[in-house]
């Protein structure tokens, strides 16, 4: 046995040892050795700041994404261990570090999956350069061959994607399968380092970061509490009910919440889907109603599939993900920011004065996370009435998300900023319409707004400038501009006029109408 016999395994989104097909790449080598490494970017730590406008560039985490990213590298080492392995976890430039290192311990080669995103494209590349790359696929449901068409070919609407997969293949069954963790791994070269080294060791400080009990889930990172929400979610009170649940804006089990495992791959969606099997299959014995319960439950495969979409769709433009306007075309840009002075700052922070979109920035502040529906209204308020540059609200989300992925973040954006595949003119929320259909009595907005507490429950928490104009509030001050004693905005950065026929009950017609003398128009 010679040095040579070592292989490095670079992991990126891949943090788990189950489905995981990187560590049967590695067995498949027979190395005497085994590197594993995670990199962490080199704005991991830097100051959050604007996107730049037409390139990649990772953006810096929150201390809510390093924590989670911690116990997830935490919780890897630790089951690496186990099987006679180890993790090291530096911070820098992958594409000089991975040669290094591939360099100092005499490697046979890297092996890392096939990458997504633009930044981590390039990494590879520069990598390949100067080592044998072996390209694994993971982290999806399909691998590219498995796609029934080509790359070039995908369709350009979710609906018609879906339709070809679902004739393809017409159960999970037919689906590609898991596959298990390994039983043991090559040993660990005798000079590497293990553990987090260098700068990488500013993530311990992420470690005190506490989730706003308001969120009433708190995420752990790493695969065992993947695992753990996976069994949880699987019953017919959760999966059983989750088409009619999972609009809902609060609560633990309304959605499934993989969505920040699977993003770090903690949790693979082929291991989702063949647990989601086997657990319909029992319906028949856990609940009074299976085939509603399965009705319900199989919405997951289809919004793993949208996950699939989004991800399929990003490798193929590439850089062009990151256009302002529909690639192709010069038609769509955005004059970032041009309309309202600090409309982005005050969005980022939940002070526009829309309770509605304020509610869920702070809430992604204080957690990490957001339920879609408050993802598409807060995003759709920044792009359709706020006239911000769509990216400026993505890169924001890149940094404040738990689940942050490339695929499904930009994507996402990308479609509600009409930008996307399948553009429509007709995604633009109705803040109101929304607020007083999900939220009525605005109990969702004062749990993260508790200055409009003292405003009575129903449609005025959600229109509080009104209510402010005709009643003497106590402690209301500074003015049509100002902010109340609370803090809170007393006028809207915007308003709209398709909002007031939500919002006849908070505005009595003997007084003037709300959209006219008082307030100026964004
Ligand atoms: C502006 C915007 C940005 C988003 N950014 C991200 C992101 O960075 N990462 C991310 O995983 N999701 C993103 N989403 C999609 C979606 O909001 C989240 O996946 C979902 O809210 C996560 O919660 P969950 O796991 O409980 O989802 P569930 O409702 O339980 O869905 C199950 C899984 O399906 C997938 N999924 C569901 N909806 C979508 C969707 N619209 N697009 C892609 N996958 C979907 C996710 O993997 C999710 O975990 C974004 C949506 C919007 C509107």
């Amino acid at each position: 046995m010679t040095s040579t016999d070592t292989w490095l395994v670079w992991l990126d989104d891949d943090l788990r040892l189950d489905d995981n097909p990187l560590w049967q790449a590695a067995l498949e080598e027979h190395p005497a050795h085994l590197l594993v490494v995670y990199i962490l970017p080199e704005t991991t730590f830097q100051p959050v700041g604007s996107v730049s406008p037409d390139v990649a560039r990772l953006q810096p985490l929150s201390v809510a994404r390093q924590r989670f990213l911690l116990e997830s590298l935490e919780s890897l080492q630790a089951g690496l261990q186990t099987l006679g392995s180890d993790l090291l976890i530096l911070q820098g430039d992958a594409a000089h570090l991975i040669p290094e290192l591939a360099r100092q311990h005499a490697c046979r080669g890297v092996i890392a999956r096939c990458a997504t995103g633009l930044v981590e494209q390039r990494q590879q590349q520069a990598v390949a350069a100067s080592c044998r790359l072996r390209q694994v696929n993971s982290g999806l449901l399909l691998d590219e061959d498995d796609l029934p068409f080509t790359l070039n070919e995908l369709p350009e609407t979710f609906s018609a994607f879906r339709r070809k997969l679902e004739k393809a293949y017409p159960d999970i069954q037919a689906m590609p399968a898991p596959v298990a963790a390994p039983c043991a791994l090559p040993s660990w070269p005798a000079q590497a380092p293990r553990g987090v080294q260098g700068s990488a060791r500013r993530l311990n400080a992420a470690r005190d970061w506490q989730s706003d009990p308001r969120g009433e889930h708190a995420f752990l990172g790493g695969e065992p509490a993947a695992l753990q929400r996976l069994e949880h979610y699987l019953s017919p009170e959760h999966a059983g009910q989750y088409k009619t649940t999972r609009n809902r804006l609060s609560g633990a089990d309304f959605s499934t919440r993989f969505s920040a495992w699977l993003a770090l791959g903690c949790l693979s969606p082929r291991r989702i889907l063949d647990r989601l099997h086997t657990f319909q299959k029992t319906l028949p014995e856990l609940c009074e109603t299976p085939q509603a319960a399965f009705k319900d439950s199989d919405w997951i495969r289809v919004e793993l599939l949208w996950r699939e979409y989004f991800h399929w769709d990003t490798r193929q433009l590439g850089r062009q993900v990151f256009l302002a306007g529909r690639p192709g075309t010069d038609s769509l840009r955005h004059e970032a920011c041009a309309a309202i002075p600090d409309a982005l700052a005050r969005w980022q922070v939940g002070m526009t004065g829309v309770p509605w979109v304020d509610a869920g920035m702070r809430e992604l502040a204080a957690t990490g996370w957001l339920s879609n529906r408050m993802r598409q209204n807060v995003a759709s308020y920044l792009i359709k009435d706020l006239g911000v540059d769509w990216r400026q609200g993505a890169a924001w989300f890149e940094h404040q998300l738990l689940d942050h992925d490339v695929a499904s973040n930009w994507g996402n954006w990308r479609y509600l900023a009409g930008v996307g595949r399948d553009p429509r003119a007709d995604r633009h929320f109705n803040m109101m319409k929304q607020a007083r259909q999900h939220d009525p009595l605005g109990h969702h907005v004062t749990r993260w707004i508790p200055e409009l507490e003292t405003l009575p429950a129903g449609m005025q928490r959600h229109a509080p400038w009104i209510a402010w104009s005709f009643r003497v509030t106590p402690g209301a001050s500074g003015g049509i501009n100002g902010t109340t004693q609370s803090g809170y905005p007393r006028q809207p950065l915007h308003l709209v006029d398709a909002w007031q026929p939500h919002l006849s009950d908070v505005t009595p017609t003997r007084v003037k109408p709300w959209l006219s003398g008082s307030f100026e128009r964004g």
